[in-house]
């Protein structure tokens, strides 16, 4: 199979390099020219995933017509905030027969558009039926370190799903498969501000019991919007919910906790992005998931405490009130009414 990954960074090298191990032709493009060159001339990608070798068959390919030229699986792995545009750049490029997979975790700030509406928006009518999504708990250094992870792959067309499937199926790479797009998306993506959150709470000193009640709490909030917008429950106990959410609240290697841990810590948001150099999701996300809250008429008190931490100057302190200032109630009430 002929693959074409649009985004270098960590998790389009190490989900290149799952491909690669199988002997599928992967061809990395990026804005970025030196990681594409350091791909191709030391199977390195020294920026983004260093100390992992990467297979022969990966090379890097700065120019976009010719990166996916013969792609039959292509690759979107980009941050959140540059896929419209590179969709929209790589659209007339893409044939009409290759399978398409976003595994870009995030939401449009601008717009509130999930990747699946983004996708569908730039991308011709004709490409929609192939379009996949790749969700789940996987450190893009651990799949390179062939580490047995497993992950969902979403899509409306279940021939083209389970396509996608094998395609990314590898000894330590297991995908599931599911047609509820929506609830693997919001999963993905609102589980970056509970991690932010988590972060915060551990950077202040507070530990596991902290830790394990903003985990459940924020999984009932990320479950309350996903259902609102038309998602089944049962997904987010799954690997793009519950899954994803207890990998990224619990380990450093995630970026989002990182933010978290320093802003915990005291440390300006600036500094602390600064220091990681790569996306950490949850950061703009927190606006879109507050947004897309407030749309949908469902109440997301930690996403919106992180946002208040980032965007209003809300205090630690404040943040961690809300723990005995919102009103006492039942476990599963409902405090959106249904929603
Ligand atoms: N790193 C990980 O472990 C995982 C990441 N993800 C998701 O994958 C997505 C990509 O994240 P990472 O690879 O981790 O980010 P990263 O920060 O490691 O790399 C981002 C890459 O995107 C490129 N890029 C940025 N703007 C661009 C543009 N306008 N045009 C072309 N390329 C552009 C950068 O040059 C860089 O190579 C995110 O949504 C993230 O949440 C999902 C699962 C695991
Ligand atoms: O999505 C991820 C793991 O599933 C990566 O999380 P971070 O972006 O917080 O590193």
């Amino acid at each position: 199979m002929r693959v074409t990954v649009l985004g270098a960074g960590s998790w389009g090298t190490a989900l290149g390099y799952a491909l690669a191990s199988k002997s599928y032709a992967v061809t990395m493009w990026d804005i970025d020219g030196p990681v594409l060159a350091d791909i191709t001339e030391r199977h390195e990608n020294a920026r983004y995933l260093s100390g992992i070798t990467l297979p022969p068959g990966m090379t890097g390919e700065p120019d976009l017509e010719r990166a996916l030229a013969g792609a039959e699986l292509v690759v979107l792995a980009v941050p959140s905030h540059a896929m419209r545009v590179v969709a929209n750049a790589a659209a007339p490029f893409i044939g009409r027969g290759a399978l398409i997979c976003s595994v870009t975790k995030g939401i449009e700030v601008d717009n509130l558009m999930t990747m699946s509406e983004v996708l569908q928006d730039v991308l011709p009518g004709v490409l929609h039926p192939r379009l996949t999504f790749l969700s789940g708990p996987s450190f893009a250094v651990e799949v390179a370190r062939e580490f047995p992870t497993a992950v969902t792959v979403a899509g409306s067309d279940d021939e083209v799903t389970v396509a996608v499937q094998h395609a990314f199926h590898t000894p330590f790479l297991r995908p599931y498969v599911t047609d509820d797009v929506v609830g693997v998306e919001i999963g993905g993506c609102a589980k970056n501000v509970i991690a932010i959150a988590t972060g915060a709470g551990d950077g202040l000193g507070f530990d596991a019991n902290t830790r394990a009640a903003m985990i459940t709490r924020g999984l009932a909030e990320i479950t309350r919007l996903a259902v609102a917008r038309g998602a089944n429950p049962l997904t987010l106990s799954g690997l793009s919910g519950v899954g994803d959410l207890v990998l990224t609240c619990s380990s450093v290697k995630s970026r989002n906790y990182r933010v978290g841990f320093g802003l915990g810590q005291g440390r300006s948001l600036d500094d602390v992005c600064a220091e990681l150099g790569q996306v950490a999701e949850g950061v703009l996300n927190a606006k879109s998931v507050k947004a897309l809250a407030a749309k949908a008429g469902v109440e997301m008190p930690i996403s919106s405490l992180v946002h208040g931490l980032i965007y209003e100057d809300l205090s630690l302190a404040e943040i961690f009130a809300f723990f005995s200032s919102r009103p006492l109630r039942a476990e599963r009430e409902d405090p959106a009414g249904g929603r």
